[in-house]
Parts: structure tokens; sequence; C-alpha cells
């Protein structure tokens, strides 16, 4: 397994946020974790990083105990990405995605010309070689979302943790960088992301992790999570999930637009509602 969460709790003081929390992603799997604001998906993802400690449980990641990792040796088996955040340094691009390397070098010395190499090869991949020389701070926040991606490639780890990457992408750079990201676990990796998007969690990955309040409510394939039911409860409305294109992709829409008036998705027992079908 590439990742497996053991009955881990974690509390902020004395405020118990995560309870008892379980489930695995495959080796080579993407997973997507669901939730709604608050529902503890970055201080899960902490935990996974060995960045905060479980008051319980443990979290185990490519066969090791993350507690019992040096910080060196999680940079080898973990990249993350986190939410997007304000660059408070004025950085060149290239030198972000070069800060990847520093697992390979030891104090003080400078990146050799393989690791530059490597970084321009990341940031070719995920289509911004043109802004190498560009300051961080001087690009959009979907760019600089962008340089994280390349970032997070050009450690090579095994798997990455991304939190909500997409989040500041448009609708086009959020596809460039989901294919991107689909592209690296079907090379092998495996990657764990939080998204607030279940019709993205449907189309792109392999299982499906669903958190409310700080509890794994369901955990499957994105179709036995990404249904009508699985949705409203998790999110506390009544939506209505479509398939569409021969259930390829799913459609969340809420039932108090399409439907105002009729019996809501909550009350059906129907996993996916047929309605709305291409
Ligand atoms: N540093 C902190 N100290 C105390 N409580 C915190 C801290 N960080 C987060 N929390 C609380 O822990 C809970 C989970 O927060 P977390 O940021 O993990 O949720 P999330 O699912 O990632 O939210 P969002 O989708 O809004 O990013 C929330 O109730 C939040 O208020």
């Amino acid at each position: 397994m590439s990742f497996e969460v053991s009955h881990l709790s974690f509390s902020y003081g004395k405020r118990e946020v995560l309870h008892d929390v379980s489930f695995s992603l495959p080796n080579g799997s993407l997973g997507a974790v669901l939730g709604p604001n608050g529902s503890g998906k970055t201080t899960l993802f902490r935990c996974i990083l060995g960045l905060c400690s479980p008051s319980s449980g443990n979290v185990c990641a490519n066969g090791h105990d993350v507690a019992g990792l040096s910080v060196r040796r999680r940079a080898k088996e973990m990249a993350y990405i986190p939410q997007a955040h304000a660059i408070v340094f004025d950085y060149e691009v290239v030198d972000v995605v070069l800060m990847a390397c520093g697992t390979d070098l030891g104090m003080l010395r400078s990146p050799l010309r393989q690791h530059e190499e490597r970084a321009m090869a990341a940031l070719e991949r995920v289509g911004i070689a043109d802004l190498a020389h560009r300051s961080m701070r001087q690009l959009s926040g979907g760019q600089q979302q962008l340089v994280l991606v390349a970032r997070a490639i050009a450690q090579d780890a095994r798997s990455i943790v991304m939190d909500e990457p997409t989040s500041a992408l448009d609708f086009g750079n959020t596809v460039r960088v989901l294919e991107q990201v689909r592209a690296l676990v079907d090379e092998g990796r495996s990657i764990l992301l939080s998204t607030h998007q279940p019709e993205q969690a449907y189309l792109y990955a392999d299982r499906v992790i669903a958190l409310s309040d700080g509890r794994v409510i369901s955990v499957g394939s994105p179709a036995d999570v990404v249904t009508s039911r699985g949705v409203s409860d998790l999110y506390g409305m009544d939506v209505l999930v479509s398939p569409l294109f021969d259930d390829r992709a799913r459609a969340c829409v809420p039932a108090s637009i399409v439907m105002p008036s009729k019996l809501t998705s909550r009350k059906q027992d129907s996993r996916v509602s047929g309605e709305g079908e291409d």
C-alpha cells in the first residue's frame, strides 16, 4: 500500500478534530479526499506527512511508519503541495523547483547541472518552462500552483500529497494539472489529493475518501461514493448526481435548482439519478 492510515486521531489542544480515521490507498493509484470546509482534510494530510503527531493511530507510507522516518527520508517517500498561500520571498520560478532537489544535497551545497536539468524538465512537463526565470511573486495564483506541481514532480518522491491543487486554477489549467496528475499515477506514483469538486474526484480518482467532521463516512470507488446519497450526506444538502457519457462522468446539481418541488435526493433510495443523462 502507498498510504495506510490506521485508527488515526488528532487533537488541536483539547479539541479532537480527527476521529479514528482509517483508509488505505494502493500503490500506483489516485485517492481523492472530499469533505466540507473544516472537515479535517489539511490536518489529515499534515498527519500523513508527519508534520502533526496523532494522539493515536499511525500512518504508513510505502510500507514505512511515517513517525519513524527522518525528514530527509520522508521527503524521498512523499512530496507535498500545500494549499495556495501567499508567496513571501521573491524567488525565481526555477529556484522554487530546485528546492525539491534539497534531499540530494548536503548543507550549503549548490545545485548541480543535473538538478537544474531536472527542474527544467519538470517545468516543461506542466507547460511553463517559459516562466523559469520569472519571479514567483509576479505570477498569477494558477501559475504559482503549476510551479508547485513542477516542484513535486522534480522531488521524484514515490508518493505525492496535494492539498486542493486546483483550487486557484481556471478550467483549462485544472484539466491540464489533473491530466498531469493522472499521468504521474499511471507511471506508478501514488497521489492523494483533496478537492471540493466531487465531479473532479469522480473523473480522475481511483478511490474516494469522504471525510465529514473528522470522520471517514465512506471510502470506495468513485462510482460508489459520488452518488446522490453520498454527496448529499457529505455536504448536508440535497444534491442530484446524474451520469453523463455512459457514466464516464457524473454531474452534481443542487436539487433545489433542478427539481425544487420534487422528492429530494436525500430521501431517494437510488444511488445515481438517471435524470439529466446526456
Ligand atoms: N492550527 C490550528 N489550531 C486549532 N484548530 C485548527 C488549526 N488548524 C485547523 N484547525 C481546526 O481543525 C478543523 C479541521 O481543519 P482543516 O484545516 O484540517 O480542515 P479542511 O477540511 O482542510 O478545511 P478547508 O476545506 O476549509 O481547507 C477545523 O475545525 C479547524 O478550525
